[in-house]
């Protein structure tokens, strides 16, 4: 394929907030595709509803605009029917940890093979600024009345305990280090977090551009080693990374943590599922001039192993 550097971009209005960290995610991300050399047509970018969302209308691949917190679903179904697509999810704090947390779970324990990208702003942007679930307890950010009164979730220890196989953390505004992590979660077998640090200039005062700055260094810098070489060591790893994950003085960004040993879903379909994924379900004809037809071999061929013998 030849290598077109602004097959990426977009020529629509950006409708985010001078100086809002999605831009650094936005650059971050197109910058990832194009030089993982992928074609557009082969990418699906799903999102649900919030600033964060509307990413996929500045990105030139196929993308969904999906409900509020419902984007994994949305992006389970085109992977499974279309396991030729490179599937990312970009969502929102509440998107993704709120509304949408049971799904986060859920994907964990799949391992299917795609990435979520988490812009965490600590707040509900679109909505004015409410408490989201990665702000902290007991801070209070200008659009609240009281000092936060929920406990905060960490996606880090979260994705980790729920089975997600790569797990790192970015800051928007550092591009080239989160377009590398982002290159790497897109090529990891299984499923991929990315959990990145977004100032909200409009409506988080406290976690600025400035707070962060401060804050950040970098695991590699201390030479962290995320990668899982044998299964004995998971559990080792997985607590280990959990841990550092909450160091709050500091801010670690990095890969935390790397299991490429566990069959991904797709894997665990074909053991039971024969025909899959070459008989998948986005490709093969269900219909002819309208009416739709049964094609009693291609069924046989996808459930043989399912059908009882009642006689
Ligand atoms: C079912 C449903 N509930 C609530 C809303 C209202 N709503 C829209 S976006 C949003 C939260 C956005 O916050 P976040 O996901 O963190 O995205 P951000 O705007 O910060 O990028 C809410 C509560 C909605 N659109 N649909
Ligand atoms: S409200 Fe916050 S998250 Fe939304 S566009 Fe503005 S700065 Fe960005
Ligand atoms: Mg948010």
């Amino acid at each position: 394929m030849e290598h077109n550097p602004g097959k990426y971009r977009t020529d629509l209005w950006i409708d985010w907030c001078p100086g809002c960290g999605n831009f650094g995610i936005l650059a971050s991300e197109i910058k990832a595709l194009e030089e993982l050399n992928l074609e557009p047509s082969k990418i699906a970018i799903v999102s649900g509803i919030g600033c964060s969302a509307k990413i996929i209308h500045y990105i030139n691949a196929n993308g969904v605009h999906s409900l509020h917190g419902r984007a994994i679903p949305f992006a389970i179904g085109i992977k499974l029917v279309r396991p030729d697509l490179t599937v990312i999810v970009n969502g929102g704090d509440g998107d993704l940890l709120g509304i949408g947390a049971g799904h986060f779970v859920a994907l964990g324990r799949r391992n299917l093979q795609m990435t979520i990208i988490l812009h965490d702003n600590r707040v509900y942007g679109l909505t004015k600024g409410q408490a989201a679930p990665t702000l902290p307890l007991g801070v209070k950010t200008k659009a609240l009345a009281i000092p936060n009164i929920y406990t905060d979730i960490n996606p880090i220890a979260l994705a980790i305990s729920s089975g997600y196989t790569f797990v790192a953390r970015a800051y928007a505004f550092d591009s080239e280090h989160l377009k590398e992590i982002i290159k790497k979660a897109i090529m990891h077998r299984g499923v991929s977090l990315v959990d990145v640090l977004q100032p909200c200039v409009t409506f988080n005062d406290i976690h600025t551009a400035d707070y962060f700055k401060k804050k950040i260094y970098k695991l590699e810098d201390e030479g962290w080693d995320p990668v899982v070489r044998d299964p004995k060591d998971i559990e080792e790893k997985a607590l280990n990374a959990i841990r550092k994950s909450f160091e709050e003085e500091k801010i670690p960004v990095g890969i935390f943590y790397e299991n490429s040993l566990l069959p991904t879903y797709e894997e665990r379909l074909k053991n039971v599922i024969k025909s899959y994924p070459s008989i998948s379900p986005g490709t093969t004809k269900i219909e002819v001039n309208g009416k739709s037809i049964f094609d009693r071999k291609l069924f046989e061929s996808v459930f043989s192993d399912f059908i009882i013998d009642t006689e």
